[in-house]
């Protein structure tokens, strides 16, 4: 376990956001069903990427890692058993990958850690008792077993439990026999994800017609065609210094694309709803000093939800986090773990079923803080830390590798002030 100490001090200067992990995983998967080869760009080895990475390989692309290049060859897909899929700690792996691992008959055991095995999989095991698919899994602990072949059709799936059901539909419904239609129930959460679904559908030569996000139609037996891509920068990973500057910090933060279809991209709309000023040029800079709580809306952007409580926790007066009922199924509750947290640095944070309570604060203090082995509330604390009067600790600091291999090099990079001491497990 790798425990890191922060000493009071402000970031400052130029930070290169990391390449999307939501659009890598999208990019790797169409590249690794495209006949050819595709070369994808701006790659960063994170620990779910690389769950991806190794999934595609077990079930049959040809997949060569290049420093922050990937050349990938899917000309033999599905040509083989799969046998075991280890998807680590991502969900986005095991969503996309359990309906495409049945897109040929096929025997595939799919393994995981730390809350994986928790988090809900029962849109799927539905459409398997529909379709007679063989599956078995065991309570809490990522080992699901399935065997059978998928079949097109109809699909009826909820829209508020995780877009990346659909996702992974619609990576694997145009590659079978049958067309199919896919009818959202309830309201999309998560638009912004299936939006770059589409898109990345789209430029790997896949038609899908969206009516509207409650019903997407799909023609069987369509080709993936290869293409070479570069990964744009994610604004899940520029979201904590986009609030780090709105909190006095004073990073100037490249290569976030002002035009992405990343529903994250929201968070600029977040911090001026809040009163802070986005410089919004090549080089994005927040100006925050003014900054007054406000009711934000957490369903189509649930990832930047932590670090917007930090804020919101040092923004004067209230704020309200609504509709986020899904950060509780993520690697950890993130609700309750944030709120937690930042109240043991101070702040003032009441949690509620499907959201927080957040009473403004003039200042933090500091002290031992536990990352909960969440990637985004370690990140979410490092931030905090950058506004506290005293040292702050996070134990299980290593967990940002799931997204941000190189966070902490960053942040020590731009001026932050921290001391590493590996303890046992
Ligand atoms: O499709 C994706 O890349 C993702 C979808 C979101 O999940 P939900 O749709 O379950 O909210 C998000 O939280 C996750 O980090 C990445
Ligand atoms: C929830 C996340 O990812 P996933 O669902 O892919 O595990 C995340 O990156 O915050």
């Amino acid at each position: 376990m790798k425990e890191i100490s922060i000493s009071p001090k402000k970031l400052s200067g130029d930070v290169n956001i990391p390449p999307s992990k939501s659009m890598a995983h999208r990019a790797v998967i169409c590249a690794s069903l495209s006949n050819g080869k595709s070369i994808i760009t701006n790659i960063d080895y994170s620990d779910d990427i690389i769950a991806t990475i190794n999934a595609m390989r077990a079930l049959g692309a040809d997949i060569i890692e290049e420093e922050r290049k990937l050349i990938i060859d899917g000309t033999n897909i599905f040509e083989k058993d799969a046998g075991i899929i280890d998807c680590n700690e991502s969900g986005s792996t095991l969503r996309f990958l359990v309906p495409l691992s049945i897109a040929r008959k096929n025997k595939v055991k799919f393994l995981g850690r730390g809350n994986l095995g928790k988090r809900p999989l029962t849109t799927f095991y539905n459409i398997f008792d529909k379709q007679e698919i063989k599956y078995s899994y065991k309570e809490d602990v990522l080992d699901l077993c399935i065997e059978g072949e998928l079949k097109g059709g109809e699909y009826k799936v909820e829209g508020n439990i995780s877009s990346q059901f659909i996702t992974g539909l619609l990576f694997t419904l145009p590659v079978l026999k049958e067309d199919s239609i896919i009818e959202i129930t309830t309201e999309l959460e998560s638009k912004g994800y299936i939006d770059l679904t589409l898109d990345m559908l789209n430029k790997f030569g896949i038609k899908i017609i969206n009516n509207d996000y409650k019903q997407f139609v799909i023609k069987g037996n369509q080709e993936y065609t290869p293409m070479n891509y570069r990964v744009e920068g994610d604004y899940s990973q520029g979201a904590f210094y986009l609030c780090a500057d709105a909190l006095g910090n004073k990073v100037k933060i490249k290569d976030l694309d002002l035009n992405s279809l990343q529903g994250d991209k929201e968070i600029i709309d977040i911090l001026e709803s809040l009163g802070a000023k986005v410089l919004k040029a090549e080089e994005i800079e927040v100006q925050g000093w003014e900054l007054v709580g406000t009711v934000i809306d957490g369903a189509q952007c649930p990832d930047v939800i932590p670090i917007t409580a930090v804020v919101c926790a040092l923004s004067k007066g209230k704020s309200r986090i609504i509709n986020a009922k899904r950060l509780r199924i993520k690697e950890c509750d993130r609700l309750k773990a944030i709120s937690t947290e930042l109240n043991k640095l101070g702040a003032n944070i009441i949690e509620e079923e499907d959201g927080l309570i957040i009473e403004g604060v003039d200042t933090l203090t500091g002290g031992k803080v536990h990352s909960w082995k969440d990637h985004r509330i370690a990140m979410s604390l490092a931030i905090a830390a950058t506004c506290c009067v005293e040292k702050v600790t996070i134990d299980y600091a290593e967990c940002v590798s799931k997204s941000y291999p190189n966070f902490w090099q960053d942040y020590e990079r731009l001026g932050g002030n921290i001391d590493e001491r590996i303890l046992g497990e």
